[in-house]
């Protein structure tokens, strides 16, 4: 006999499936490989088998449309038809050929710009808009996804990005207009859009507006009633669940709230504080669902604790008007616990993934449904695990707190001003002015990669792997010597992923075998799990570098990932202020800069692509987070004497309202992604005026695309108009391990070439 349960639902599902499935059929097809009908059919089967657990698992609002080939804000430009005309598309449906070159470059344009997606490691692509944009509907993808769904039999609520979030997350393209104008035009899209999902036997539609949880203006609340009003009048016979995510409403609860929307869901996770306010203030006819279990970690779920949250929720609500889901959706978590077999059983008791998160939710609906004893056997594993959990050895290092207690105040400061340190360690290195380098990776290559693997499966002894790395090493130092670079790296060829690498070497850290999550469009990463104090057991990075820098005289840069890029692409232990967790890999990694320094390496680069991704969403917590974050990295690289150089990189990122804070992190040198804006990103650094060195990408690493030497100098002239020239160090936007050699060598030597004729210009105008 089937259980009685308070309706629960997805949201959103992992797309690229168990395997990476889709990563594998999406590489061989733009490799030549396979064919779009292949593609295709891999991406049919992960879609049907995605429906099919989630019947299994007793879901009831399974979602369609959630499934993307690379971005579902990619997939709503199309929708919409906001297909930039570089792309050269026509009208009518947008070919996977005009999805792609949009999502990654091609002969006739550039790909659009990508950035991170809220506050997580998912990276979307931003769409463009021109003035006076017309939208017409370009895909039907969501109402065949929904009639493929019912064509297996299920019954799905489609979700689509809701068109708010759509315009706020898009930009004007060569104008200055405010996207967000262009919503009556957009309008009639949509409405057409769920007239469609009616006529094919939708009920209920998800639309997700996560720009709810942002700070919102009056136009934003404005916007947001008229997109609404327009679909409560056009389309009422489709019932909207509008979802919210990341965050709290705050002062926008009064504005969702008002929306004449049949569901919201909130995130209860994130603003525990919000339900009860939420559950007292909605209309009595609005259904409530409740983001109770986490969507963005990886902890199981006290059932106990959230059934004392929920059952006076539930209580409050006529029952048929409460649905309980994940905070998100899943997209930011791995798929499925079963498959990580070598995870030591104690952890692997503390944790859920997608799979067992929905079940989790199974059992919450369940006892909601007819009581706490129907799931008692549940309840209880989960007790015992988390009881567990609290009290292991393996969670508490009492050398950890130690050291976190006996951090001073003067620990996080260099000992002299930066014009000191810079005039000291110019005496040591002697570097040319415009020193060119690059941000630390050489392309990963597929012979690396298998090289890793055969290692990981002991078909590769210690010695041949180490053997090999070393070879590649080499060839990469001697490479970089030959066409004249000025600070040299090593390659990362022995890294697997710049946060997995430490994580698989700092105590408290664990890591999984099959714990993927998409990044953006095809690649993935495996964020390990902080499950316990931090410490490094041993140095991590030590011998690499002494190797690269044994074969030359030239300085080779320490590569180190920075404490809060550390923590935010970790999955981070829930029971610890972030902050603390920060403080203690801080202290790790200040061990390390240690190491290296006395090791004879006189520059260290200390990566934070993820300080920036890190900004809460309401600024008015933005103070506490930077000031933390800040410190840290300050804790972690102030160890150092003055000659030694801290250099620091950021991608992806934006700095004029955190300029301040940049500043604060008192880097040496900091090398930032610049290219794809044609530095308009160097503006805050200038408008600042900026004193410390400052190394503007000069060419954009996603694409595959090799610039000419004049496309950089244009772009270092820029940089000289805007800096002085004694501060600006040459390189590229970010690492090259997503590159192949082919495009490597030829784009690194001309960059050294535009080095080269920028100094010489100097030296012209100087005479
Ligand atoms: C700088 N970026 C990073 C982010 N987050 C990170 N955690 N790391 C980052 O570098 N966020 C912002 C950006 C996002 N950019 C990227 C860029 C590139 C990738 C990427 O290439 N990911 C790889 C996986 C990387 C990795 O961990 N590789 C491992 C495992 C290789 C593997 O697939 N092994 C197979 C077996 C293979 C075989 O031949 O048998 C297996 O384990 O099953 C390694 O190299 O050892 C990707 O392939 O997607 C991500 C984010
Ligand atoms: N050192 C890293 C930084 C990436 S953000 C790399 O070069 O890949
Ligand atoms: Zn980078």
């Amino acid at each position: 006999m089937s259980k009685l349960s308070i309706p629960v639902s997805t949201l959103g599902t992992p797309r690229i499936g168990p395997r990476r499935e889709l990563k594998f059929a999406l590489e061989s097809h733009w490799s030549g490989k396979s064919s779009e009908a292949d593609l295709l059919q891999v991406a049919a089967g992960l879609r049907r088998a995605n429906w099919e657990r989630q019947h299994a698992l007793g879901v009831t609002n399974i979602p369609s449309n959630d499934f993307s080939l690379y971005d579902h804000v990619l997939d709503t430009a199309c929708m919409v038809g906001a297909v930039p005309p570089a792309y050269g598309w026509t009208g009518g449906d947008v070919p996977l050929e005009t999805y792609f070159a949009m999502a990654r470059g091609s002969e006739r344009a550039p790909a659009l710009e990508m950035t991170k997606w809220f506050d997580t490691n998912y990276h979307y692509m931003v769409p463009e808009f021109a003035e006076g944009q017309r939208f017409e509907l370009a895909s039907t993808k969501p109402i065949d996804e929904f009639m493929e769904a019912k064509s297996h039999g299920f019954h799905t609520r489609p979700v689509l990005v809701g068109p708010v979030t759509f315009l706020k997350l898009g930009k004007a393209h060569g104008a200055t207009f405010d996207p967000l104008d262009l919503l009556p035009g957009l309008l009639p899209v949509y409405v057409e859009v769920l007239r469609r999902l009616a006529a094919s036997g939708a009920d209920w539609v998800q639309i997700d507006e996560p720009c709810l949880a942002l700070d919102t203006d009056a136009k934003t609340e404005g916007a947001l009633r008229g997109a609404y009003d327009t679909f409560a009048s056009e389309v009422p016979e489709l019932k909207v669940m509008l979802a919210t995510y990341f965050g709290a409403l705050g002062d926008n609860l009064d504005t969702a709230l008002a929306l004449p929307v049949a569901g919201l869901h909130v995130d209860a996770v994130r603003a525990p504080e919000e339900l009860d306010r939420v559950v007292a203030r909605a209309p009595r006819d609005m259904v409530l669902s409740l983001g109770i279990v986490d969507g963005r970690n990886v902890w199981r779920s006290d059932l106990q604790a959230l059934l004392g949250r929920l059952e006076p929720a539930v209580a409050a609500r006529r029952a048929d008007h409460v649905e309980i889901a994940p905070s998100c959706s899943m997209i930011h978590v791995p798929i499925d616990l079963e498959l990580e077999e070598d995870l030591d059983p104690e952890l692997r008791g503390w944790l859920a993934f997608y799979a067992q998160k929905m079940r989790e939710l199974v059992t919450l609906g369940t006892a909601l449904a007819e009581g706490r004893d129907a799931v008692r056997r549940e309840i209880e594993e989960t007790e015992i695990a988390l009881l567990g959990r609290m009290a292991s050895p393996r969670v508490h290092d009492a050398t950890v707190a130690e050291r976190l207690r006996a951090v001073t105040p003067g620990m996080d400061r260099r000992r002299n001003a930066f014009e000191v340190r810079k005039r000291l360690q110019q005496e040591a290195l002697a570097l040319p002015e415009f020193p060119t380098t690059t941000i630390g990776s050489f392309p990963q290559t597929a012979e690396v990669r298998k090289a890793r693997a055969a290692h990981a499966r002991g078909e590769w002894s210690d010695v041949a792997y180490m053997a090999f790395l070393k070879e590649e090493t080499e060839k990469a130092i001697r490479w970089q010597e030959a066409i004249g670079i000025d600070v040299l790296v090593h390659g990362e060829f022995e890294r697997n992923d710049m946060v997995q690498y430490f994580g698989e070497q700092l105590s408290g850290y664990a890591f999984t075998k099959h714990g993927w999550v998409q990044s953006y469009g095809s690649r993935c990463v495996r964020p390990p799990v902080i499950y316990g104090d931090v410490s490094r057991p041993q140095p991590m990075t030590l011998d690499w570098a002494r190797y690269a820098q044994s074969l030359t005289r030239k300085p080779v840069k320490g590569m180190l990932t920075g404490p809060v890029t550390m923590l935010q692409w970790s999955f981070v232990r829930d029971d610890l202020p972030r902050s603390q967790v920060c403080r203690q890999i801080a202290l790790a990694l200040r061990d390390e800069v240690g190491d290296l320094e006395a090791a004879g390496i006189q520059i260290i680069q200390i990566d934070e692509p993820a300080l920036r991704e890190g900004l809460p969403l309401r600024r008015e917590e933005w103070a506490t987070y930077l000031d933390w974050a800040v410190g840290a990295f300050r804790l972690a690289s102030s160890g150092v004497r003055d000659e030694t150089q801290i250099h620091t990189h950021m991608c992806y990122s934006e700095f004029n309202d955190i300029i301040d804070s940049i500043a604060g992190m008192d880097a040496d040198v900091i090398s930032i992604e610049t290219s794809r804006s044609r530095m308009e990103l160097l503006e805050a650094f200038v408008a600042y005026r900026y004193p410390n060195d400052i190394g503007p990408g000069v060419y954009d690493i996603h694409s595959p695309r090799v610039p000419t030497t004049q496309e950089m100098v244009d772009l270092l002239q820029k940089a000289v108009e805007r800096l002085s020239g004694g501060q600006i160090w040459v390189n590229p936007d970010c690492g090259l391990k997503t590159r192949g050699w082919d495009e490597t060598r030829p784009a690194l030597q001309r960059m050294v070439e535009a080095a080269r004729q920028l100094r010489e210009g100097l030296r012209h105008a100087a005479e």
